[in-house]
């Protein structure tokens, strides 16, 4: 499946449980080789309730706790599967409710409240104030990108404000700073143009996966933090590579909309002995 171009191999352990080693992810993640992604998702029984248990894998066989795209994905199918309008997912960050969006195709997820504490993104040393913290590269006096805002939304988020994101080799200053020994855990770094009241422009560097078409948590850390720093009001349009997502910092309670479309790619057959995938079915985006 993908959610605006950020791609997922999803696997249903509902029923028997299945999990793949690191290697085996990466195996199945390379576009060369394997089948190609950025995530990998298992769906799994939920112990809390909730319609399923959603794990996440990044391409690089890391487990993490959030996946904004996947859970609008997520949703979708067990919303098509139960005939419902809503489902509570379980992930590694919490119960997040996912529901019908406006559009047909259209999924929005409550993806809870961000933290914006030094200790919980986490940083490595503390930060009174996390709209813009001290952090940058390139020449000391003339840094290529600096003071960015940080955030958690589930996972960590550095978002770098800059007038024109494609001003910039991502490719080469994504990985610096993914590992910066300022992220003791990683982080997704973004570039982000405001672009008007309502709307940033936004390019995602994924830790465990690269750059992508879209970041759904990306785009989230980006609207709170664009509002936080009042650089735009609390509802924004996100525009990525892959697409659109209208973010909603909602005031009432400090939680995160998301909406965006999903799409089916293929479904298919995996053989856990050889990692052999075979394709049974090609539907078009869902419906
Ligand atoms: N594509 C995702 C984010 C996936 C996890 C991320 N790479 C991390 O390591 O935290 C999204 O849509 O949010």
């Amino acid at each position: 499946m993908n959610g605006l171009g950020n791609d997922f191999l999803v696997l249903d352990a509902r029923r028997e449980p299945l999990r793949l080693s690191p290697e085996a992810i990466m195996k199945l993640a390379d576009r060369a080789t394997g089948i190609g992604f950025d995530q990998m998702v298992t769906m799994e029984p939920s112990e809390a309730g909730a319609t399923a248990f959603m794990r996440i894998d990044n391409a690089d066989g890391t487990e993490v706790s959030a996946c904004g795209n996947a859970t609008r994905c997520i949703g979708w199918l067990l919303m098509q599967e139960e005939g419902s309008k809503a489902v509570t997912i379980q992930t590694r960050a919490g119960l997040l409710r996912a529901f019908d969006g406006d559009a047909p195709e259209w999924i929005t997820v409550d993806m809870g409240t961000p933290r914006f504490g030094w200790a919980e993104i986490p940083l490595a040393e503390p930060f009174a104030d996390t709209r813009a913290i001290e952090l940058q590269i390139g020449p000391i006096d003339a840094p290529i990108l600096h003071s960015p805002s940080v955030v958690n939304v589930g996972n960590p988020h550095a978002i770098f404000w800059v007038d024109d994101v494609q001003a910039y080799d991502l490719e080469k200053i994504g990985p610096m700073l993914e590992h910066h020994p300022m992220f003791p855990e990683r982080a997704n770094i973004s570039l982000v143009q405001v672009t008007g009241e309502g709307s940033l422009i936004q390019r995602v560097w994924e830790r465990g996966a690269g750059i992508t078409r879209a970041c759904g948590t990306g785009a989230c850390a980006a609207a709170v933090s664009a509002a936080r720093t009042k650089r735009t009001g609390r509802t924004v349009r996100v525009t990525l590579p892959g697409g659109d997502l209208v973010i909603e910092w909602r005031a009432s309670d400090d939680h995160i909309l998301m909406t965006g479309p999903v799409a089916t790619d293929f479904v298919g057959e995996l053989d856990l002995d050889t990692l052999a995938f075979r394709v049974v079915d090609t539907p078009q985006a869902a419906e």
